[in-house]
């Protein structure tokens, strides 16, 4: 059984507080982008071993930490009589980079193994599982736009139809380490609730909608800061970094995409 894990954006991201079990509360608009991995996981006859094999972009980090993995043995916990599988990961999305493809290869892989094991999980279920592995997992279980307080499992689906857009992502290939990224916000209440903002024409986005974490990574990589101020310049309606970065995606008008040329080891899509 295959399936494509995709990524998201965040339109607007704000750190609200911190909470006593160290993570932080947050609001944010999830809005799921067509950029995708490939997932395989067939059943191993073979022997009573469950392997990985990645291709593609490559992953840091030991292959037994891999979210796939991690999500394998997590139902294994509690289903002991989930066989042993073989996993084939093809690496598209680039990783650390505020897409969340890494929770969106975790949140498929339950996805998968409850379907192709007949495990009969419900998919509030499913988005408690999501959330040991990731505080962006439980997101991709529904997958559709959606506004996310607390950690970003509590979800309300926003009617959003962004299809007569253009998305330009933009990855220079800095990896940004989100705990990193959280150790640099100050917490605070927003002027606004981001719930009202994203109902407004998208033309009055960029007056209210912000991302908390662009100022530490602005600070410490302004080549990302650049690319923000050139998405801008080249006609986007809305702009910004996505997550902790250091992705930056420009929302264009259709018939109106701009050429690029960024450095050759920019990760660069148009969707
Ligand atoms: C910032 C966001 C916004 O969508 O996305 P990314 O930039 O990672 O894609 C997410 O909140 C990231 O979610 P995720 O990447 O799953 O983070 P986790 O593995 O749960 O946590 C990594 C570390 O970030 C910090 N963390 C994460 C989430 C949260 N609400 N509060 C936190 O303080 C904690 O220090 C934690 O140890
Ligand atoms: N299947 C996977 N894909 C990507 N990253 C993974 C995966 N499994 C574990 N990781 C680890 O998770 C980290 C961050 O994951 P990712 O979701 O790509 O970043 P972000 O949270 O910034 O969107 C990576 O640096 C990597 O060490």
């Amino acid at each position: 059984m295959i399936v494509f894990p995709n990524c998201k954006i965040n339109l607007g991201l704000n750190i609200l507080k911190k909470r006593p079990d160290g993570f932080h509360d947050l609001q944010t608009v999830f809005y799921p982008i067509g950029l995708q991995d490939a997932l395989e996981i067939v059943q191993n006859g073979q022997n009573n071993e469950t392997n990985f094999h990645l291709t593609g972009n490559s992953i840091e980090g030991k292959t037994e930490d891999n979210i796939c993995l991690k999500a394998y043995y997590l139902l294994k916990s509690d289903f002991p009589d989930l066989p042993p599988v073989n996993f084939h990961l093809h690496k598209v999305i680039p990783t650390g980079a505020g897409l969340g493809g890494g929770s969106s290869d975790g949140a498929f892989t339950l996805l998968l193994l409850n379907k192709k094991f007949n495990l009969g999980l419900t998919e509030d279920q499913l988005i408690s599982y999501a959330l040991t592995l990731g505080s962006d997992c439980p997101f991709f279980i529904k997958n559709v736009p959606s506004f996310a307080t607390s950690r970003g499992e509590v979800m309300k689906e926003v009617i959003l139809d962004l299809s007569s857009f253009f998305f330009v992502i933009v990855n220079p290939q800095i990896h940004i380490n989100t705990g990193w990224a959280f150790s640099k916000i100050k917490p605070g209440n927003q002027p606004y609730s981001l719930l009202d903002v994203i109902n407004s024409p998208i033309t009055e986005w960029k007056n209210y909608i912000t991302n908390d974490f662009e100022w530490p990574v602005f600070e410490a990589f302004p080549e990302v800061k650049q690319i923000k101020e050139l998405l801008y310049n080249k006609g986007a309606v809305f702009a910004s970094m996505s997550g902790s970065g250091s992705t930056v995606y420009g929302i264009f008008e259709k018939g109106t995409i701009p050429s690029f040329s960024f450095p050759d080891h920019y990760f660069l899509k148009v969707i």
